[in-house]
């Protein structure tokens, strides 16, 4: 089967203090084989955040299936596995980048990145020199490595934000706008690591608002209007 397989994906939201229940998206079907890279395009509120939030359960999905090829349970239903399977993929399989850094307090940004290393396993000597690399690779200054994050720039929050999730090559890694704050130089160490990590096989899902930066990074992009796949090529001379 498909790495991953979106059927008839739907979502609603309820806004309590209005009564109300919203469809947030309906009828998405999306296929990603295994090592492919799949970019996700469209208007701000076109659901393209739900949809990567729902692959990593941070929704439940009311509509469709999502399937995914688990190395640990075979094929599954994201929208039905347990608690438990979801918190063993997401320690294991399946990795998440954000804007928005959600970190354990009082715990130093060299530490965070270690201790992503020691839950898959990794010795404590692997799990340290790997974290350095990482940290150094982000450029991120070494006199910050035993600072607590919650002082960072909004460029360094995302940086040990990619850091943390990067270093374990995940087998599929969801990416909502990962280089939204970052300068030049930040992005092309980005997409440096999305390279590298492409080429040892994990599968990933993007979202990017800057459509050049997908450019021959991603295989295919779903159109969130169009409800199906084209190319970036496709994407920049219809948004232009
Ligand atoms: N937790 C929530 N509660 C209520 N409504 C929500 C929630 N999350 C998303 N929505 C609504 O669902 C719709 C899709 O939101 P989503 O964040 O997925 O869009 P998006 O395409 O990622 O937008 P953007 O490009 O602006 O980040 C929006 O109308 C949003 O208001």
């Amino acid at each position: 089967m498909a790495m991953l397989e979106i059927v008839d994906f739907g979502k609603r939201f309820t806004i309590h203090h209005l009564g109300k229940t919203m469809n947030a998206i309906q009828s998405i079907n999306l296929s990603l084989e295994a090592g492919e890279f799949i970019g996700i395009v469209g208007k701000s509120g076109s659901g393209k955040s739900t949809i990567l939030k729902s692959i990593y359960r941070t929704y439940l999905p009311d509509e469709g299936k999502i399937m995914y090829d688990s190395e640990r349970f075979g094929e599954i239903d994201l929208a039905q596995v347990s608690e438990r399977q979801m918190l063993y993929l997401r320690k294991y399989e399946i990795g998440y980048v954000s804007q928005f850094l959600s970190v354990m307090p009082r715990t130093t940004c060299r530490q965070l990145v270690t201790n992503a290393l020691l839950e898959m396993g990794e010795s404590e000597a692997v799990a340290f020199e790997e974290a350095e690399k990482a940290l150094a690779h982000f450029e991120l200054d070494p006199k910050l490595w035993d600072s607590y994050p919650n002082t960072f720039s909004g460029g360094e929050k995302l940086r040990l934000n990619i850091a943390m999730a990067t270093v374990k090559k995940p087998r599929l890694l969801l990416l909502d706008e990962p280089t939204a704050s970052l300068d030049q130089q930040s992005k092309i160490k980005v997409r440096e690591i999305i390279e590298k990590l492409k080429n040892q096989g994990t599968t990933l899902v993007g979202i990017f608002h800057d459509i050049e930066f997908m450019d021959g990074l991603c295989d295919k992009v779903y159109d969130m209007q169009k409800r199906q796949l084209t190319t970036t090529k496709e994407v920049v001379s219809y948004e232009s």
